[in-house]
């Protein structure tokens, strides 16, 4: 069985791909985004071409560099990276696995195939299996985030006896608000050492309390270091300063939300505040208007979460 250096824990930053504005990834940016995450936002584990990284918007070769220079500009800065490599394609999917090995990456993620779709839990498992199996000593984490794939098998049937099938399995990345089903896939595999990793950012404190052990979104990127002092407060057992951190977390993520809000808009804020460009999104995504990033602006600046001095002890929302 395959064992990570450590259990993934903590936050996991959803990558973005970083484009130039004709539409080419721009791996030029990565080591500069590397050394963001770690020093601005402390955030040490990255998941890479998932959905914030338009991975199934890129094609086999560019998720392939994208993914090698993510994992050599992380060496010795970075704890784990993670590559998603799902895909529609079971073979372009074992060679994506089969690659994140060759290049040292600490685990690969596998989405439900959402064209034509597994039908129940067994054809997902047979699926899930064979990428698995491509990558033989990497950790394996099943992506379940049926609102974009359309599978809707509940993760606590999937989990029900998994190793036997995937003895690399290890973990839960679980993109979903269904707490029903995620409590139960941490209650019914307590003896497991698996790693629940939440993804809906804006109910991550729900989640802790239902036993996550981390947390993979597109808003540990710039709002990382604000998730990391909820944590603190949790793990301190201080619930109060703990939600009062969830609350202000939601409130930008709520006023984004009504503006319209997707990887595109993740792209405009990301380039905002890191001051590194990340470029338009790829089609069928259409490029954050300027109001919505104006609007956007604003709301990071009347929360704090943007450091610009001007604005200090007016006009700002606690958070704390
Ligand atoms: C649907 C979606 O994009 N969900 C995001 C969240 O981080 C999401 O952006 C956040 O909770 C705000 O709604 C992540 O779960 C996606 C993710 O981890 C990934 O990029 O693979």
């Amino acid at each position: 069985m395959a064992s990570p250096k450590k259990k993934l824990q903590g936050l996991v930053a959803a990558t973005i791909t970083p484009m130039t504005e004709n539409g080419e990834i721009n791996l030029s940016v990565i080591g500069q985004y590397v050394d963001y995450l770690v020093k601005e936002q402390g955030v040490k584990n990255i998941f890479v071409n998932g959905t914030t990284g338009e991975g199934l918007s890129l094609s086999i070769s560019e998720r392939r560099r994208v993914a090698e220079e993510w994992v050599t500009k992380g060496r010795n800065k970075l704890d784990q990276v993670v590559i998603h490599v799902g895909a529609l394609s079971l073979k372009e999917s074992q060679e994506l696995a089969q690659h994140a090995a060759e290049i040292g990456a600490d685990g690969i993620a596998v989405i439900a195939p959402f064209f034509l779709k597994p039908w129940n839990k067994d054809v997902l498992i047979n699926f899930l299996k064979e990428v698995a199996a491509a990558a033989p000593a990497l950790p394996f984490y099943y992506y379940h985030i049926p609102a974009l794939t359309g599978v809707k098998i509940r993760a606590e049937e999937l989990l029900d006896g998994i190793q036997e099938k995937i003895p690399t399995f290890q973990g839960l990345k679980f993109s979903d608000t269904d707490l029903l089903d995620f409590g139960q896939c941490v209650d019914q595999n307590r003896q497991q050492q698996f790693a629940f990793l939440f993804g809906v950012d804006e109910q991550l404190l729900s989640a802790l309390v239902m036993g996550a052990t981390g947390a993979v979104g597109s808003t540990y990127n710039y709002l990382g270091k604000k998730t990391n002092q909820m944590l603190e407060a949790f793990e301190r057992k201080d619930f109060s300063l703990a939600l009062n951190y969830q609350f202000c977390i939601q409130r930008f993520i709520n006023f984004v939300v009504k503006l319209g809000f997707g990887v595109s808009q993740t792209k405009a804020i990301m380039s905002l505040v890191s001051g590194i460009p990340m470029g338009p999104p790829r089609l069928p995504l259409q490029k954050a208007s300027r109001e919505f990033t104006d609007h956007a602006e604003a709301k990071l600046k009347s929360l704090d979460f943007l450091s610009f001095t001007g604005l200090k002890d007016r006009n700002l929302e606690t958070c704390s």
